[in-house]
């Protein structure tokens, strides 16, 4: 049997263009991959080869500069995201992708708590019983039980991460999106961390994910992809088996 992937990314290129500097600056460079569900893609690369710009490009951050993402939906239609027009990718990103970046965005004077049920929010599921999910979650992470009721505006790098992770994984998206997911914290958060992930997988969440520790990638991953400086090709080092 043939596996459908859930992503497939098509000769992805993204530049930028400086207008006032007249300069353009190349980014990701002609990527190909796929994504499957329950399984895990890792992109990997040296610094400047546009990964982010890649996970970017799908959750739509920036429009691609030529390429496709061509992405099945719970309904299996297929979806070209380069082109989708922005109220699809809201719904998308509503309802099946989430992306876990480094950084936190959260509402000013936010609790915690509800800043990770928000998905779930958005879902219309029961405001107490979100909560109760998203203290489970936060439980689960090892974030103290005294930060769950303030906002995490002024928490370390550390608990905003793992905020960041709880919204990002508690609604079990069909596809996430992960940048260095565990870049700040220690060895033993990182590692309830990654089990909470490779749950997710076990479940059927689809996941294209770029990891600080190349251990975690040996770990984790089903499929490696390297991308190298722009304009170099892309190459797949290990094929989902
Ligand atoms: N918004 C932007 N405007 C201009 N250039 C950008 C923008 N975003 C990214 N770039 C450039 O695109 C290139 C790739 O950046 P990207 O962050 O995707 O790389 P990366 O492989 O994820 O790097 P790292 O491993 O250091 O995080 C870099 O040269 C970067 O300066």
């Amino acid at each position: 049997m043939t596996l459908e992937p859930i992503l497939r990314i098509e000769n992805y290129s993204k530049h930028f263009d400086l207008h006032e500097q007249d300069k353009q600056i190349p980014s990701s460079d002609n990527v190909s991959l796929n994504v499957y569900s329950g399984r895990l893609t890792a992109l990997v690369g040296p610094t400047g080869a546009g990964k982010s710009t890649v996970l970017k490009g799908v959750y739509r951050t920036y429009l691609p500069s030529s390429g496709r993402l061509l992405y099945r939906d719970a309904t299996h239609h297929l979806i070209d995201l380069a082109q989708a027009d922005e109220h699809q990718i809201l719904a998308l990103r509503k309802t099946e992708i989430s992306f876990v970046t480094q950084f936190l965005h959260a509402l000013p004077r936010q609790a915690t708590e509800d800043v990770v049920a928000q998905p779930l929010f958005q879902r219309g599921v029961d405001r107490e019983e979100a909560r109760g999910r998203a203290r489970t979650l936060l439980a689960a992470m090892n974030l103290p039980e005294r930060l769950w009721g303030i906002s995490p505006a002024t928490f370390s790098g550390g608990e905003k991460q793992r905020v960041n992770l709880a919204r990002g994984l508690i609604a079990k998206p069909r596809l996430l999106l992960l940048d260095e997911p565990t870049a700040s914290l220690d060895k033993k958060t990182s590692e309830r961390v990654v089990c909470l992930i490779e749950q997710l997988k076990d479940e059927g969440t689809a996941i294209l994910a770029i990891f600080h520790h190349p251990e975690l990638i040996t770990r984790m991953a089903d499929q490696v992809v390297e991308l190298e400086a722009p304009f170099d090709n892309t190459k797949i080092l290990a094929e989902v088996s």
